[in-house]
Formats: structure tokens, sequence, C-alpha cells
């Protein structure tokens, strides 16, 4: 399945403003008290700026020309009583909308988490973790500043114009029509060049994406580059990065600024327009007050459209983050539950059927591989580098599901457990265990809620009980050593002791180890080849490895290369398939 979130915003249907917008309002739909009393207190703020051009008239054609100073007094501090109202409702929208667009971003930011933990290794075999972090990071703060800042200032400026145009067309519809013409100029030019602009503010987020994945691969690999003095190539790598993401913030800032000149041009043509009409007209329909305000309500209804132009800037920088949202929020796994009651109590625990499997469609790693491996029995896979061991065991784990055929456990189909019941069955120890940051105690009971509750004492002696005393005893500080940097303040060997005594502290059904011993002396594997020995009885284990004296006591060995996984039969006859392997390739 195709889970490359760039190919996916390549075929990704096209929105309308519109539509893009109520998408957008949806995030905040249940916000409806706040949002009225936020719109409140906007209106509120707009008729006041709105009368204010009013009253300036007034009191100059009545006051100032009558010379009554009383009245100018009074209307005075009329208007300084308006603009401190003015000054506590814009507070209490940016307040109020500020908090909205926090609260969207912290459900949003969850819903995207949460999503990614739902996804399948495809999914991020497929993308880069830095382009997601900055989806999460990012992308939902584009969308943030949008709700917070520019909703509030849309609104406002929306609800500024209606009412000035409204005067503008009350006090005069001729030279009304004649002020508001500007604007068609400006409606058709936004019309045009948006579609413009959301694209180059999308393809300025995918760089920044892009940036960021470059670095997060040099400071997930930072030890590989400085061993073998590879800076300058990922400081090369970063800089064509960083120019490609210079480039596309020039062109986003250019395309957010282009509506800026356009919209002050159609202003100061009203303006213009206004008052070359209005002084001809003065005598006749016009006073002086009266063109005085009138030229107010002009600057009234284009200021807010210069402000719309950069909100509408800000709105299509949205409309691209959302969609790249909602690329991942729109994913569903592909490993999908299906019903299957017909579990058995037969000897064998798993069972291969006709399996077949391969990481990109047309190239099969697996093809029609059927086994079964059986309760209580050890199970070796070897196989040349390469031949599909960890694909086999991938699929074991439901990392992913077969392109065709089918793996039963219990005699159910694996895809009818649920993900918590496999992982309860199924342990797993990875070639490169990942530890968390925090401590050994917290690492061992990762996904394990059976002891969660145990004091240090408890769970001592649970791992003591389940033969893994000597393992802890290992680390100097025991539960409570201390692990950092996702593990990597302790060895491999450490981290795969970790990795075992999380595994089999589980008691699952099956134990799969991938080259879990790989990184461990001698004397310490000799340890877990007991522990692996007396794990209880039903237990099945699957052992892949290089080492071939790691298998010596496995029951069954299965030589896994170019698909197919057949029985070797005893460990002599496993080296002969290896070195017949050698000696054809
Ligand atoms: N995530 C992946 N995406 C695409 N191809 C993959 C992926 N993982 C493995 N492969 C390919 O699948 C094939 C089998 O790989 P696999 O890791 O199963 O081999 P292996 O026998 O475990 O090798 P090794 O002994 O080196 O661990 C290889 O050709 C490998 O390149």
């Amino acid at each position: 399945m195709n889970y490359n979130l760039n190919k996916l915003s390549e075929r990704a249907e096209k929105l309308s403003n519109l539509a893009a917008l109520r998408k957008l309002l949806q995030l905040i739909a249940n916000e409806h008290k706040t949002l009225v009393l936020a719109t409140i207190a906007i209106i509120i703020n707009s008729a006041l700026n709105l009368l204010g051009p009013l009253i300036i008239g007034h009191t100059i054609d009545t006051y100032v020309q009558g010379k009554q100073y009383q009245g100018v007094l009074f209307w005075c501090g009329v208007l300084l009583s308006m603009f401190l109202v003015g000054l506590v409702t814009s507070y209490l929208q940016a307040k109020l909308m500020g908090g909205v667009g926090q609260r969207m971003l912290f459900t949003l930011r969850n819903a995207i988490f949460n999503k990614l933990q739902q996804l399948p290794v495809d999914f991020f075999n497929q993308n880069k973790a830095g382009d997601l972090i900055s989806r999460v990071n990012n992308d939902t703060d584009k969308l943030n500043q949008f709700f917070s800042q520019s909703l509030v200032q849309f609104i406002g400026s929306i609800a500024t114009m209606t009412g000035a145009g409204v005067f503008l067309m009350a006090i005069h519809v001729q030279l009304g029509l004649a002020a508001m013409a500007p604007m068609l100029l400006i409606l058709i030019f936004t019309m045009v060049v948006s579609p413009w602009v959301k694209r180059t503010n999308a393809k300025n987020l995918k760089s920044v994406g892009g940036m960021s994945a470059e670095i997060q691969e040099s400071l997930n690999n930072f030890k590989v580059i400085i061993a073998f003095n590879r800076r300058d190539y990922f400081r090369k790598r970063f800089d064509v990065a960083n120019q490609q993401n210079y480039k596309s913030a020039v062109s986003a800032g250019l395309a957010n600024n282009i509506f800026m000149p356009v919209y002050t041009l159609g202003a100061s043509l009203a303006q213009l327009t206004v008052l070359v009409l209005g002084i001809y007209m003065i005598g006749n329909d016009f006073s002086i007050g009266l063109l005085i305000a009138y030229l107010s309500y002009v600057t009234l209804f284009y200021n807010p459209l210069r402000q719309l132009a950069a909100l509408w800037a800000n709105f299509q920088t949205a409309m691209a983050a959302w969609d790249r949202i909602s690329q991942i929020l729109g994913l569903e796994s592909n490993l999908v539950s299906i019903d299957d009651s017909t579990e058995t109590h037969s000897d064998a625990l798993l069972e291969f059927k006709n399996v077949h499997f391969g990481y990109a469609a047309g190239h099969e790693i697996l093809h029609n591989v059927s086994f079964k491996m059986e309760r209580g029995k050890t199970y070796a896979l070897v196989g040349p580098t390469g031949g599909g061991k960890t694909t086999t065991a991938s699929l074991i784990a439901r990392l992913y599901d077969p392109t065709q055929g089918s793996i039963l456990l219990n005699g159910k189909d694996i895809r009818s457990y649920s993900a918590n019941e496999r992982a309860q069955k199924v342990g797993f120890i990875l070639q490169e265990p990942f530890l968390f940051t925090g401590t050994v105690r917290e690492n061992i009971l990762y996904g394990n809620d059976a002891y969660k509750n145990y004091s240090n004492q408890q769970l001592e002696q649970a791992i003591a009980d389940a033969n893994l005393g000597s393992l802890l005893a290992i680390f100097e500080e025991g539960l409570d050593s201390k692990v950092t940097s996702g593990g990597d303040s302790i060895s491999l060997g450490q981290k795969q002791l970790i990795a075992f005594m999380r595994a089999v502290l589980r008691n699952p059904d099956l134990l799969i180890l991938d080259e879990a011993t790989a990184n461990i002396d001698t004397i310490t594997e000799k340890l877990l080849g007991d522990i692996l020995n007396n794990l209880p009885a039903h237990t099945t284990r699957v052992i892949i490895a290089h080492r071939l004296n790691t298998i010596e006591n496995a029951d069954e060995i299965y030589f896994v290369n170019s698909g197919e996984v057949i029985k070797a039969g005893s460990l002599n006859d496993a080296v002969d398939m290896l070195l017949k392997d050698k000696r054809v390739s």
C-alpha cells in the first residue's frame, strides 16, 4: 500500500476555498460558546469603529462650525469612552480566540500522534521521521496562528467592511458604488492568484519537512558521521535542503505579500474618487463634516480589506498545512482485523500456509512459504544475509501481512487477534532493540501492565522467579539504573539484555530472538541459553542467528533463502546449505 505522504499529496483532491474553510472550521466546531462570545466582542468592536466617523462628522457640522465647544467636549468624551470599550473588546477577542487556537492545537497534535501510533510499519518505511515531526509541530502551528490571530481579524474585518459598506450606500448610493468599484478589481485579482499562493506555501511547508528530515537523519547517525568523517557530506546535504527551503520561503513570502500592494492601490483609487466627486458635490448633497465622515468610511471599508490581504495569505498557508495534516489523519492501517473463531489446540502453535510477501509490488521476498511450529519447541532460522529471516519473523509478529496466504496462531488467523492479544502471545527481541529514556525498570515493564504496581522488591522477586535475576545483577543499580538518550548511554549487549528481560517477563507463547545475542559475551550468552532452556514448557522459541553454535539445541532448523523456507534437517545439513549457497553466489 502506498503510504508515501509526498506522493499522496500529488494526487490529493483539490478543494475550493469555501470547502476548505468549512473543513478548517470543523476543527473548532465544539467551541460554540467561546466563538459566540468572541463574535459578540468583535461585532461590538466593529460597531464602535463604525460609529466614530458619524459622531466626528456630526460634531464638526453641528458643534465645531457652530462654535458650541461644550458639545464638542461632550462628544469627545463619548468617543473616548468608545475607545476604552473598544480596548476591552479587543482584549477579549484575542484572549478567547487565543484559547480556541491553543485547544485546537492540543487536540490536533494528539489526534496526529495517536494516528501515527496506529499506522503500520509500512508507513514509517515510506516516510522520513523529520518530515513527520515537522507536520506534527510546524504545520499544526500554522493552523493555530490562523485560528488564534487571523480568524478574529477575519470576522472583525468582514464585520467592519460590511458596516462601512452599508454606511457608504446609505449616505449616498452613487458615491458608494463609485467608492466600492475598485473592490471588483481586488476580488478578481484575489481569485486568480490564490491557488498559486497556496501552492507556493505548500512547497514551502514541504521544504521545511525536508530540512527537518535531514537534521533528524544526521542527528540519528552522528556516530557514523563522525567516525567516517562524513561531516562535509552531511553539511552539503543540509546546505542543499536549506537552500531549497530558503528559495521556497522567499517565494512564499513574495506570494503572501502580493495582495497588499494591490489592495492598497484599490483603497487609494477609492479615496481619490470619493475626494474628487465629494468636493464637486459639496454644497449640494454634501457638507464638509459629512465628506470627512464619508472619507473615514471609505478608509474603514478598505483598511480591513488590506488586513484581509495578510489574513488571506495566512488562510492559504493554513489550508496548505491542513492538507498535509489531513493526509496523515486520513490514512488507515492496512493491517485490518478479520473474524475467525476457529481457535484449535493442535500441537502447532504457528503455521504459515502458502505465504507470499514482498515489501514492494512486483518484488517478492517470500514465495509460497508453508511450515508449522509446535508448542514448546525451539526453531532456528538460518540463511545467508538478506535471505528473508527477519522478514519471516516480522510476519510472525504481524509487522506486515502476507500479500497472499495466511498465518495461523493457535489455528486462528493471526489477523483476528487484537493488537494487545497478539503482543501478549508473541514476544520479539530485535537485532537492535530500542530503549526509552528512563530506568531499567521502566524499560523492562514497557507494555506490560501485569507488574505495574509492584514495588522494586516484588519485581526483583518476579524477575528472579523467571530465572532472569542473573541478568538484572549485571546492572550496578539494578532496576533503578538509568537509561538515557533512547538507550545510547549503555552498551548494545546491555540493551539486548534489557530487551530479553522485557520479552521473557511477558511470558509469551512464542518468543522470537532476531540475532538477540549477537553483541553478548560468551559467558552471558550461555546464561541466556540456560534461561531459554528453562522457559515455561509451552513456550515456543524462534531463534535467528548467524553464529551456528547458538542454535545447537534447536529442535528444528529452517533454511531461509531466495524466498523459500525449507527444513534443513540437522545442524550439519544447515552448514552444508550455507556453504553451498556461498559457492553458488
Ligand atoms: N523495510 C524494507 N523495505 C524493503 N525491502 C526490505 C525491507 N527490509 C528488508 N528488505 C529486503 O528484504 C530482503 C530480506 O531481508 P531480511 O532482513 O528479511 O533478511 P535477513 O535474512 O534477515 O538478513 P540478515 O541476516 O542480514 O538480517 C532483503 O533483500 C532486504 O533488502
